[in-house]
């Protein structure tokens, strides 16, 4: 059985695919927070800006099967589009609690290109086409090697540092947005600062926020 909180079409707003015609299928539950705002100050993930609890969000709920959630997925994509390669994001909540072979199996063969977005603690299974890690506080990585780290900043726990021998294609500093609980603060200037100072950082922005779209 899957849980899925939601699931939608959008274009990736982050990283080096931003701008990408993307179904998103978020995950319900992650392994660094429990979603309860009791425990976020307690949690090795302190700063997450998503709903990722239970299954009432739009086109989230309960798939028995690989096929019955891939077939849900595959519903979300335009029909015309012809010369674009199906593509879907899987995030959450933490998706590689959940995300198995039968699944990647089933996109596969209908045609997708499959992304994972990830905190990097559990290893991923094969056959992932795009494998994004953004590593927590002082969690250990399970994974060191994938297509693009996008490391939220700063936190004072994960410097980038610790991250920037690690196998990666790409390498992104994205702003720790504050915005519910208090603004951005200063975290966009100091990540600017460090992407000046350390080009094999590059800026990653949030840009579905600044364009108001999910
Ligand atoms: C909600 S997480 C879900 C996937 C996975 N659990 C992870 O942490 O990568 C999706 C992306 O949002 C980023 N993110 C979460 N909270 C954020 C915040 N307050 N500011 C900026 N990025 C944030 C994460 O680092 C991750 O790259
Ligand atoms: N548009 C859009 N792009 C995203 N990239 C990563 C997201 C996520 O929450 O994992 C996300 C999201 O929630 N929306
Ligand atoms: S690891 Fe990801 S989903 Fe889990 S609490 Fe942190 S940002 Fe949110
Ligand atoms: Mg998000």
């Amino acid at each position: 059985m899957y849980h899925v909180k939601e699931a939608f079409y959008t274009l990736q707003g982050e990283g080096a695919r931003a701008g990408r015609a993307s179904v998103f299928c978020r995950f319900s539950g992650c392994n660094l927070w429990s979603g309860r705002e009791a425990d976020r100050a307690s949690s090795v993930c302190t700063f997450c800006d998503t709903d990722f609890v239970g299954v009432d969000g739009e086109g989230g709920g309960r798939f028995a099967s690989a096929a019955e959630l891939a077939a849900h997925l595959q519903a979300m994509w335009p029909v015309a589009s012809e010369g674009a390669t199906p593509y879907v994001v899987f995030t959450g909540g933490e998706p590689l609690l959940q995300l198995d072979a039968a699944l990647i199996d089933a996109l596969h063969a209908i045609g997708f290109e499959i992304a994972v977005e990830t905190n990097g603690t559990l290893a991923p299974p094969a056959g992932i086409d795009w494998l994004c890690v953004s590593p927590k506080g002082s969690s250990r990585l399970a994974v060191t090697a994938g297509d693009e780290l996008k490391l939220v900043y700063p936190q004072a726990e994960a410097p980038p540092e610790r991250f920037a021998e690690l196998d990666f294609a790409h390498f992104y500093l994205q702003p720790m947005d504050l915005a519910p609980r208090g603004g951005h603060g200063t975290t966009l200037a100091a990540t600017l600062a460090y992407c000046l100072a350390t080009p094999r950082w590059q800026l990653s922005l949030q840009t579905h926020k600044i364009a108001g779209f999910a």
